[in-house]
């Protein structure tokens, strides 16, 4: 049975362009998210890949970049679950404000912190460990069956809730996983054995 499971963080948003930070405010994509999305879903047609379901944030940037995606595979309409708690990591008083801005009035160092230690939320918001509380329920409760039922599932969200997912997929520590950057419109295909565990694992960004 192909238990295949394809994650995509969103192309790249307004937002992302002028380098703000996002969390759950609801920015479009830029041209050049526009095309990635479609880059993505020709690197998945070459595969021959289709999918039978899919998954996805409540937020723009990642339905639009499906909705792309699935375009280009001939599969648009294909039954597709969107949630909350595939939502991009809530960053809080930060939202909105330009990364280079935090780090002249907070310290670099302290928007490191911020944006990649595992368990320090940003004032207000989510650390990469309460993203994870609610990312991986979800996924365990309404993923993780249907990939192991044989349904080949495409999940486009964020790079902060793919993140949290890929450290439990991969079984990554925090040290691990935070190095672990995410391009936007990048499909990772993971193929999965009877009990979630990863058998093999292809970013197309390599
Ligand atoms: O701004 C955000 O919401 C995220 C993703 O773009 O940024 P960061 O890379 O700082 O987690």
């Amino acid at each position: 049975m192909d238990r295949l499971l394809v994650l995509v963080r969103h192309g790249q948003s307004e937002w992302n362009l002028k380098n703000l930070f996002t969390g759950w405010k609801d920015p479009g994509l830029t041209e050049q998210g526009i095309a990635e999305a479609h880059k993505a879903g020709e690197q998945l047609k070459d595969l021959k890949l289709t999918f039978d379901l899919a998954f996805t944030s409540v937020l723009s940037r990642a339905q639009k970049t499906l909705d792309i995606i699935l375009g280009e595979l001939g599969q648009t309409g294909l039954e597709t679950f969107k949630d909350q708690a595939l939502n991009e990591r809530d960053y809080g008083d930060l939202t909105g404000m330009n990364k280079d801005e935090a780090r002249e009035q907070f310290g670099e160092e302290q928007v490191h912190i911020w944006r990649r230690s595992f368990d320090v939320p940003p004032p207000g918001g989510e650390s990469l460990k309460m993203t994870a509380e609610r990312v991986l329920p979800y996924y365990k409760a309404e993923i993780l069956p249907k990939v192991l039922a044989g349904k080949r599932t495409i999940v486009a969200a964020h790079g902060n809730s793919l993140r949290s997912l890929i450290m439990e997929l991969e079984g990554l520590s925090p040290e691990e996983i935070l190095k672990r950057e995410l391009g936007t419109g990048t499909p990772i295909i993971y193929r999965l054995d009877e009990n979630g565990g990863v058998i093999s694992v292809q970013d197309l960004a390599d």
